[in-house]
């Protein structure tokens, strides 16, 4: 297949007059790692749940595989792993067993499945626990069983709702290397997320999504160089001072954001802005100079924080 995997056109989902989804238009390009990057409630499983036909659309057209997920909803999830929000786990069932079940559900058969979960076990990097219950291992490594055995029919798609979300930055980044070595194999990637970081890693490209619509699309780096500039200094004053030190900032770099507890100071040249806040006389209690993220485009496109 050279065309889109996945192809969204006016993608609309409704409740009562609530659009949650309200009117999008993306494609994912096979091998592609794909990225919806908002807030909660930006209506990001909701269009996961529409690619996987689960939820059916109130309107626009929406392709996946070549195929109305709305009309083929069984021929379609045969390609997708589907790596839900929370984990769903058969807590009844040892780790290998939770491979091995799995596949059944899909009709796969034993001669199939036994070899497979063992592959699967290696990838999760949980040989050692295959004969464990699910209720003794740790959420990282129920995060690694969750998408091994979304991997069990060999998708070419796999969906991933907050893949990391409530993880430790350790468990974090041993999953982003699994998911990359997905990727390298050829396997096509829609990962949802509220972290810029995990964006950063993960996606080749992108959309913003706020209030079920797209704010932005792109690669990280070219989001960051359209909307931010290459530094950051963040400066904090004491939370009651921010807001009137910062008509004294003005013009040392291109823009500001008084947040609640800092200010940021947008630059191209984060030491020289620094020096200039002292030279003008003023002594931050913190101030640190770091590069521009997704999270400053989202504030720049948006006037918001991406996480609460
Ligand atoms: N069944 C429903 N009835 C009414 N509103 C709903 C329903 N399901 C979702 N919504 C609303 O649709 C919006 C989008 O929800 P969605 O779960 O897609 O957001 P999200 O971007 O995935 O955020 P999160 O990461 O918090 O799940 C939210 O405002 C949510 O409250």
């Amino acid at each position: 297949m050279t065309g889109p995997v996945i192809r969204a056109e006016g993608l609309r989902k409704s409740y009562g007059d609530f659009a949650a989804v309200d009117g999008i238009d993306f494609e994912v390009a096979p091998g592609e790692s794909f990225g919806l990057l908002g807030p909660n409630g930006a209506g990001k499983s909701t269009t996961m749940r529409m690619i996987g036909g689960t939820l059916d659309r109130s309107g626009g057209t929406l392709e996946v595989l070549g195929m109305d997920p709305a009309e083929h909803g069984p021929e379609v999830r045969a390609h997708l792993g589907v790596i839900p929000q929370q984990d769903n786990l058969d807590e009844e069932l040892r780790v290998r067993d939770n491979l091995v079940m799995y596949g059944r559900y899909f009709g796969l058969p034993r001669s199939y499945l036994l070899p497979k979960a063992e592959e699967l076990l290696a990838f999760a990097q949980l040989e050692a626990k295959a004969t464990a219950k699910v209720g003794d291992l740790s959420g990282g490594m129920k995060r690694r069983l969750t998408i091994a055995r979304g991997l069990v029919n060999g998708p070419r798609i796999l969906l991933l709702d907050e893949p990391t979300t409530g993880l430790d930055p350790q468990a974090r980044h041993v999953l982003w290397d699994r998911l990359f070595r997905l990727k390298e194999a050829g396997t096509t990637l829609v990962v949802t997320t509220h972290f810029m970081d995990e964006a950063e890693q993960l996606c080749d490209r992108l959309i913003v999504v706020d209030r079920g619509r797209i704010m932005a699309e792109g690669s990280p780096q070219q989001l960051i160089r359209e909307h931010s500039t290459r530094e950051v200094v963040e400066v904090r004053f004491g939370s009651d001072r921010n807001a009137q030190v910062v008509a004294q900032l003005d013009g040392v770099g291109e823009r500001n954001e008084v947040l609640p507890d800092r200010i940021l100071i947008y630059t191209h040249d984060g030491e020289g802005a620094l020096e200039e806040i002292s030279r003008r006389g003023l002594h931050p209690v913190t101030s640190l100079v770091r590069r521009s993220s997704l999270e400053d485009v989202f504030l720049r496109l948006t006037g918001r924080s991406l996480i609460d």
